[in-house]
């Protein structure tokens, strides 16, 4: 079974993500970590963001078993990954990457932006998880407080503001909740209550 998670930065995808692979058995992909190891090589190579013969080269030697959250959890290695996310070629070949993970068996939990319109369209079960954008900048503060990094909740809650913006009005893939895709909105729910709301929405599906 393949579940699709999709949402805004911030909203909890990557938790339930996280959670919900392992409490079904299946394998987990946070899709998010494909573009920022590709903006982090850039990056780090001082190479320009918008090439997109760079970067698709770069994708092409991404190993998934590879990619460390921790590595790559800085915020503005997220700002560069959505501005390299808008290239086609590079989400072709990024996807590809994604599908193939996603097709293996025993099955598993993608999350992301697209997951549920273009990587894994017949996915058994797609959730979309947001939240309001202030309570995201504050787990996001808190987030990169508790690992000892700088944090101020007004810039965050701009920086998420103009990511989710550019998220949803690229013309490829631009992140959108599928139609049929369950809402979950994680405003006032904690990690906790979350979880268990997407257990139970999976659930449900398996038995349908
Ligand atoms: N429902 C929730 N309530 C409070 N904090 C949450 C909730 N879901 C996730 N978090 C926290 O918010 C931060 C961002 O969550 P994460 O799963 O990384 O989001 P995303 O993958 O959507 O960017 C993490 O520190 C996580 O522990
Ligand atoms: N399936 C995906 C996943 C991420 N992305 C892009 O990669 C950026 C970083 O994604 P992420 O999931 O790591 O970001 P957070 O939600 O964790 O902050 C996003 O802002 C998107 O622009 C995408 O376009 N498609």
């Amino acid at each position: 079974m393949i579940i699709a998670i999709d949402g805004p930065a911030a909203s909890g995808k990557g938790t339930l993500a996280r959670r919900l692979a392992a409490h079904f058995g299946l394998r987990h992909l946070d899709t998010g970590l494909t573009y920022r190891a590709v903006a982090a090589a850039l990056l780090a190579q001082g190479l320009p963001l918008g090439d997109e013969a760079i970067a698709v080269e770069i994708a092409r030697r991404l190993d998934l078993s590879h990619m460390d959250r921790a590595l790559l959890s800085a915020h503005e290695t997220g700002e560069a990954a959505s501005r390299i996310a808008v290239l086609p070629a590079l989400r072709e070949e990024l996807v590809r990457l994604q599908r193939a993970f996603a097709k293996a068996p025993p099955g598993a939990v993608l999350d992301g932006r697209d997951i549920g319109t273009v990587v894994c369209p017949d996915a058994g079960v797609k959730l979309y998880v947001t939240a309001a954008p202030e309570a995201r900048a504050k787990r996001r503060t808190a987030e990169m407080l508790s690992q000892g990094k700088e944090a101020d909740f007004a810039s965050v809650l701009e920086d998420l503001k103009r990511r989710d913006e550019r998220d949803q009005s690229r013309t490829v893939a631009p992140l959108r909740q599928a139609a049929d895709a369950h809402l979950l909105d994680t405003t006032e729910m904690d990690i906790e209550t979350a979880f268990r709301a997407a257990v139970d929405i999976v659930t449900a599906a398996r038995a349908s």
